[in-house]
């Protein structure tokens, strides 16, 4: 079997303390990005909603316009300061995720912006699943209410290492994305994702580590740090999993950066291990990853 990751990789998450000041959490973001990179991070990630406080009534308020892309500095200085922020970490950098307004349509997006080391944007994901749940005297949440689906699954290439799935937050809960990324080759899945105080402690870990453990994949979900202050309480507790779904390093609630070496030996002899990619039965079930699936908008 080809590498799935054809060499080592140091990943970092920035579980990032944002506020309600965009350019000030621009700036900080910038701070912890380039201290991970510091620390030898080759690929950085950041938290959903990284430039804004998390809630319905912000979306439009923080929305930029990303299409046509490039955008102008006015329509989208996070576009602006992720693609510069890139170059000067010189590492491959995941926008977590910003509103995103699509003039044309008006209709209003949460969308991950990813740079490569020179800047350039290497891929796109508008959220697909909306966060829309309703557990009575617990939490109520619409995102639907500002927000529409994104149409497409993402699968983006950093040529030096391999192909990485990408997906925000609620997405984590349809293990099918996460499976046709893994069958189409990701050595890891990363998810920005907000949980709160209620789905947080009982199903963050727990989908995180379901996705490493049935893809045999490295699994990373990016956390903002708690505010106590803001309106939405973040879960934290960012974490990264490896194949075998062991936690390798996991935050509390405040701001942390995590990192984790990846390498494509631990992948292989989980496969070897338990070889659950040599033994479905497609001859029972389908196989999500051919056919239908929807990767390019
Ligand atoms: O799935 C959950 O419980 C939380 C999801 C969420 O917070 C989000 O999609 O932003």
């Amino acid at each position: 079997m080809a590498a799935l990751l054809k060499k080592p990789l140091k990943l970092a998450l920035v579980q990032l303390a944002s506020g309600l000041d965009k350019a000030a959490n621009l700036r900080h973001a910038r701070v912890k990005v380039l201290e991970a990179a510091r620390s030898g991070a080759s690929l950085i990630v950041l938290p959903e909603c990284f430039n804004s406080p998390y809630g319905t009534q912000y979306f439009p308020k923080y929305a930029e316009i990303l299409r046509p892309s490039p955008p102008t500095e006015d329509q989208s200085p996070s576009y602006h300061a992720l693609s510069s922020l890139a170059v000067e970490a010189k590492s491959y950098l995941v926008g977590g995720s910003i509103p995103e307004l699509d003039c044309a349509t008006e209709k209003h997006y949460n969308t991950s912006l990813v740079f490569s080391p020179t800047g350039a944007l290497i891929g796109t994901h508008r959220k697909t699943h909306l966060f829309d749940i309703d557990i009575p005297g617990k939490i109520k949440f619409k995102e639907s209410e500002v927000l529409s689906p994104g149409n497409k699954l993402t699968i983006i290439d950093l040529p030096e290492y391999g192909k990485i799935g990408l997906a925000i937050c609620y997405d984590i809960r349809f293990p099918e994305s996460a499976m046709i990324a893994a069958r189409k080759g990701a050595f890891l899945l990363v998810y920005p994702g907000a949980f709160n105080m209620t789905t947080g402690p009982l199903h963050w870990s727990l989908q995180g580590r379901a996705r490493a453990v049935d893809n045999q994949v490295y699994v990373a979900l990016c956390s903002p740090a708690r505010d106590v202050a803001a309106s939405y309480h973040a879960w934290g507790h960012s974490f990264i999993a490896n194949p075998n779904a062991e936690v390798l390093t996991e935050a509390a609630e405040k701001e942390e950066i995590l990192y984790a070496d990846l390498d494509n030996e631990t992948i292989e002899n989980t496969r070897k291990g338990i070889p659950i990619y040599t033994q479905r039965r497609f001859d029972l079930y389908p196989d999500v990853s051919v056919g239908k699936a929807k990767l390019e908008e």
